[in-house]
């Protein structure tokens, strides 16, 4: 039988057939929109019970962003929690975020063991760099990598690396100057190349002498990478790929990041060679001797340890070089900052150095100084508290949590962690504007809610090398605060705080700028 098929010499028959494809088209898009409507109900439902600005059709907050540049959007972060309080929403087009900063809140989703992924948008933009590492992996692999990855950050090996700390520090100094007159640097240039040069060698084994040839090919494509990462995550925009690729910033991330991952990946293909030609045991890392024999890093640990792949080495590894440099460097900015404003914190540092190093204030640190250096460990928490680099955690939530003050999340919405206001809430931190190292003492610390302070996350997925992070840090201050003192903050705190941007880490847009002078007639 011949099938009907509509032709221009019957024009009523093609009527017909273009109204049935109009009703048919309708239809679906009816059926559609009430599909989506009936699987969205409970959202809205629980989304309405929830505080927060009034969004507009489609676009929902989006435009309460719209011209913000990095440090517009910090500001409107705090302002808006200022407004809303420590639990609110936000639309950013169809999904839905909720913004929080209540440690009881956190705990439910921060320590819900089945709430590990991230948002969709952060792992879209991160992936192109740090690929399928720890801070972008979930499910099995993350569960497998995590475990994997947190065995090779054991006390030993972390004990092994002081060393490389120290001498990355003394060359940190010498860069500083040593001219007896106060000068002015900003800081965060020359400390994130002390950083990079300590997660290079520590993570990979190789030497890439940031501080010493900041020109270098690796390094210069490191620090443009990290920057374009901070310029596209602001520009939600940009995260559609083929817009970002026709983007001269997305011309300029595929070049860096081939360079970068080349790079790594003739790295480890070159340890391996080693490995296997070798013919090297497993190191067993609870046996300190062995260690210490083998001085391995972070990349030869995976490699003796056998259950990665090549490619999965490789993403681990460059996650943790990007993860663990300008982290520790804007820490070690804040605290020096702070301490150009506080100087009696800054004496009281200082009078502990001497207690740990008396008249060999020059020579290098060693991990068992570092047990002795409990004040500067004070000062360091601190300032993670006033200043936390990493400003925003993301979850998604996977199934409907009651926060258990009249609000519930709703399955499917993210959760935006606001650690930096968590950590100003003067119910846990009273007079939270204050710079105070001694509610960090082991007696003040006694009885604080557990997610009132959380500058390396919390729960399953918390900074797997935050014992590394805080070594290097009371590694690098001491280094410095032996041989210089900070006169003063160019500007004060207020010069900082006004222009916090929240890129890759939180941090001042013009730098951490101080007065600093020498301190050889001290020492
Ligand atoms: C003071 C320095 C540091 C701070 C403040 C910091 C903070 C953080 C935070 C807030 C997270 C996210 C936790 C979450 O989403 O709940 C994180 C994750 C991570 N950090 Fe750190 N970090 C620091 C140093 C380091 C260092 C030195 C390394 C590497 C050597 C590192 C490697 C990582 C990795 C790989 C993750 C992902 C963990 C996962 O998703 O399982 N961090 N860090």
């Amino acid at each position: 039988m011949e099938s009907y098929k509509p032709t221009s010499k019957n024009p009523g028959a093609n009527e017909v057939w273009w109204k049935i494809s109009s009703v048919f088209l309708a239809t679906v898009a009816i059926v559609t929109v009430l599909l989506f409507c009936w699987t969205k109900r409970r959202l809205w439902e629980l989304a309405a019970r929830l505080p927060g600005p009034t969004p507009v059709p489609l676009l929902g907050n989006l435009l309460t962003f719209a011209g913000c540049d990095l440090i517009q959007f910090f500001k409107m972060i705090v302002q808006l929690v200022e407004k809303h309080g420590s639990i609110f929403k936000l639309w950013i087009g169809q999904d839905l975020f909720v913004l929080l900063s209540d440690p009881v809140a956190l705990e439910k989703v921060l320590g819900n063991k089945n709430f590990i992924r991230r948002t969709g948008y952060v792992t879209k933009v991160g992936k192109p760099f740090f690929r399928n590492g720890l801070l972008m992996s979930d499910g099995d692999t993350w569960r497998v990598h995590r475990k994997i990855i947190q065995s090779t950050f054991h006390n030993n090996i972390l004990d092994q690396f002081v060393e490389n700390f120290a001498k990355n520090s003394s060359i940190l100094v010498q860069k500083l100057g040593d001219s007896e007159c106060a000068v002015t640097v900003n800081v965060y240039p020359l400390i994130s190349l002390c950083t990079l040069d300590v997660i290079c060698e520590t993570a990979m084994g190789t030497k890439v002498n940031a501080q010493l040839d900041y020109d270098g090919e690796y390094v210069q494509n490191v620090l443009k990478s990290l920057q374009l990462l901070s310029e596209r995550f602001m520009r939600p925009w940009l995260s559609v790929d083929w817009i970002f690729n026709l983007t001269q910033l997305g011309k300029e991330q595929a070049a860096t990041l081939k360079y970068l991952h080349g790079n790594v990946q003739q790295v480890v293909s070159e340890k391996l060679a080693k490995f296997h030609a070798s013919g090297r045991q497993k190191t067993q890392v609870d046996d300190v001797q062995s260690v210490n024999r083998k001085k391995l890093s972070l990349l030869d640990l995976l490699i003796e340890d056998g259950q990665l792949t090549p490619d999965e080495i490789h993403d681990e590894v460059v996650t943790i070089v990007a993860a663990g440099s300008e982290t520790t460097a804007s820490t070690c900015c804040y605290v020096l900052s702070l301490l150009g404003v506080h100087q009696d914190v800054q004496q009281r540092v200082f009078e502990e150095q001497r207690s740990v190093f008396g008249e060999d204030m020059n020579r290098l640190v060693t991990c068992e100084d570092l047990l002795h250096m409990p004040y500067l460990e004070q000062v360091i928490k601190e300032s993670l508290r006033l200043f936390p680099p990493i400003p925003y955690l993301f979850r998604k939530v996977e199934q409907e949590t009651d926060l258990g003050n009249g609000y519930v999340l709703p399955a499917g919405c993210y959760s935006m962690v606001v650690t930096y206001t968590t950590h100003r809430n003067p119910d846990h931190f009273p007079d939270p504007g204050r710079f105070d190292p001694d509610r960090f003492s082991p007696e003040n610390s006694i009885g604080r809610h557990p997610y009132a302070y959380i500058p390396f996350g919390a729960g399953r997925r918390m900074c797997v090398a935050y014992k590394f992070g805080i070594m290097e840090a009371k590694t690098m201050l001491s280094t410095i605060l032996r041989r210089f003192r900070v006169v003063e903050t160019v500007g004060g705190i207020r010069t900082l705080v006004d222009s916090l941007e929240s890129g890759v880490v939180l941090k001042p847009a013009n730098g951490f700028n101080i007065k600093i002078e020498g301190r050889f007639a001290d020492t």
